[in-house]
């Protein structure tokens, strides 16, 4: 049967979102808010977001960021580091400031210097996340200098996933921005307890692109991309309807100059053409059918949050994407996919401009 032209599916969620703060985080939230109705935004924000207090400071950020009229929920994470004290952590998810824990292994990836050194530390805030019901988001990578950037991901799942999945069985922990069949294997023989989240990047290039026909620093995040059987495998994954797998775009934005430099940083920003990436991966693999559960159901059941019940039109059709996007006064962002023509349009809600919301 050909794929239909236009499909219409519950709003999705975004369980793994960057937004930045400022202006950069003005710039970015539009193109969110307007497609998905929750989004886990990450804590990696310099002084990251270890305290209850520091999170709801900046909820309110982001809400007063917001455009108005758009209905959209921030869930904040609490960046662990050596000091998390368990009590504030626990306390911060009771009264709501926290939804989930992010453990990013110190200096894996962007602003995660403040991250945890030794993982034995992190037991008793383990320990109390389980008993309480709190998710663990882990940035799988081992940092060890000796093991390959291309291996950190399954060699992390051996010596520190596996490890803690044993130790806390009924923590819930969700194997985020997952690039390897290793991590795939993972998240599907661990358990009811265990999730994964995909990005739109990863399944849509391998590590090739990074260098095709010269050094490609907009191809660059971390994990970094894998060989192509590992892509083929994550497109297996979440195309088969497996239910611990789910949307998270990793929309991580940073300006062009910082990524066209002798030093680029890691991260892509997806935001605006995500929607769009992940159709068209259900498309190409004729299993559009599967593409609601994956975007906009599966997260949600996984952590206990009630389905959006409001919907989303995408239509295939050739769609011009952007090379820039402004961020005022500082510059541009290059988006996923800029400069190219993507095959599916998302009608998104309407985004009115900040000055009429005021005076209106
Ligand atoms: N994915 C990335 O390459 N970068 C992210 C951090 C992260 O999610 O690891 C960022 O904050 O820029
Ligand atoms: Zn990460
Ligand atoms: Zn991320």
């Amino acid at each position: 049967m050909a794929n239909p032209t236009t499909i219409t599916i519950r709003r999705p969620d975004d369980w793994h979102l960057h937004l930045r703060d400022g202006v950069m985080l003005a710039a970015v939230l539009p193109f969110t808010a307007s497609q998905f109705s929750r989004a886990v935004i990450m804590p990696n924000l310099v002084p990251p977001v270890r305290r209850a207090a520091e999170a709801c400071a900046y909820r309110s950020r982001i809400l007063a960021a917001l455009p108005h009229g758009l209905n959209f929920h921030p869930l904040m994470t609490c960046y662990l580091t050596d000091e998390t004290d368990p009590d504030d952590l626990i306390e911060g998810q009771r009264t709501g400031a926290f939804f989930a824990a992010k453990l990013y292994p110190a200096n894996a990836t962007t602003n995660s210097q403040f991250g945890v050194t030794d993982l034995e530390r992190l037991n008793r805030v383990l320990e109390a996340m389980e008993f309480a019901g709190m998710p663990l988001l882990v940035h799988g990578e081992v940092t060890d200098p000796a093991v390959d950037i291309f291996d950190r991901e399954a060699v992390f799942i051996e010596r520190v996933l596996g490890p803690i999945r044993r130790r806390f069985p009924a923590l819930r922990i969700t194997l985020e921005h997952v690039t390897t069949a290793d991590g795939v294997a993972f998240v599907e023989e661990a358990g009811e307890r265990t999730g994964g989240s995909v990005t739109p990047h990863h399944l849509t290039f391998s590590r090739n692109a990074m260098f095709q026909g010269g050094l490609r620093p907009h191809f660059y995040c971390l994990p970094v991309a894998k060989r192509e059987r590992h892509r083929q495998a994550l497109r297996a994954a979440v195309t088969s309807g497996h239910p611990r797998f789910f949307l998270g775009t990793d929309s991580a934005p940073h300006l062009r100059s910082a990524k066209e430099s002798a030093c680029g940083c890691a991260g892509l920003f997806c935001a605006p053409t995500a929607l769009a990436a992940y159709a068209q991966v259900f498309a190409e693999e004729g299993a559009l059918d599967k593409f609601e559960a994956f975007a906009a159901e599966n997260g949600a059941r996984f952590y206990g949050l009630p389905l959006n019940a409001d919907r989303i039109t995408l239509t295939a059709e050739e769609t011009d994407v952007p090379e820039d996007v402004p961020v005022q006064g500082l510059g541009t962002l290059h988006p996923f996919l800029g400069g190219t023509r993507i095959g599916w349009r998302v009608d998104g809600r309407p985004v009115p401009a900040r000055s009429d919301a005021k005076s209106g």
